[in-house]
């Protein structure tokens, strides 16, 4: 990502998640099909299995069974599927990581839904700074298209906090940008 980013510091956002005292974390998903009778008037009707969010790390790595259910949206209210690929890894940006590139990449909204007739599994790898990391984009990120830091530093423990203070689907990113954008 540095190399493609033009950073010439090639360790600067693995050196978090190398640390031992790292706060990553494994979390295993498993969605049963939905119960069809409920729904026998509406065959199309899905159930949300794991609502609307962007992960707050600094990267997702997912792997999946075959079973569709992973949906990401770049626009308000627009849901696009993600095609299952039991043998490739999902890797989404999370908030952390928008912030770190100052915006270059985007933490992705979100959502799996269930289907009527197989289980879907997935296993999510959240890689996460040690709580005391300091998080602010590398200078290196400011750039003539960007002239100015778009969010205030921080460290995750804080940013933690935050999240854990809202609902799963609320925005927590724009809490810490900056309002002032010197030119
Ligand atoms: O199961 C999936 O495909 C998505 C899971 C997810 O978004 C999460 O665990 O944060
Ligand atoms: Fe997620």
């Amino acid at each position: 990502m540095a190399e493609g980013l033009g950073v010439p510091n090639k360790s600067i956002f693995s050196t978090f998640i190398t640390q031992l005292d790292n706060d990553s974390l494994l979390r295993f998903n498993h969605y049963p099909p939905k119960d069809c009778n409920k729904d026998r008037d509406n065959s199309n009707s899905f159930n949300v299995g794991f609502g609307e969010h962007s992960d707050p790390q600094i990267l997702t790595i997912l792997r999946s069974n075959d079973v569709a259910g992973l949906q990401i949206s770049l626009q308000h209210g627009v849901w696009n599927p993600v095609t299952p690929d039991p043998f490739a890894f999902c890797v989404n940006v999370g908030d952390l990581l928008e912030v770190m590139t100052n915006g270059r990449f985007m933490s992705v909204r979100h959502r799996a839904v269930t289907n009527s007739y197989k289980s879907r599994m997935s296993v999510a790898y959240f890689v996460a700074p040690p709580l005391d990391a300091y998080i602010v984009a590398p200078s290196v990120m400011v750039t003539p298209n960007r002239p100015s830091l778009l969010y205030k530093p921080f460290t995750w423990a804080e940013y933690k906090k935050v999240t854990y203070s809202l609902r799963l689907g609320d925005n927590r990113i724009d809490i810490f940008k900056n309002c002032t954008q010197v030119e």
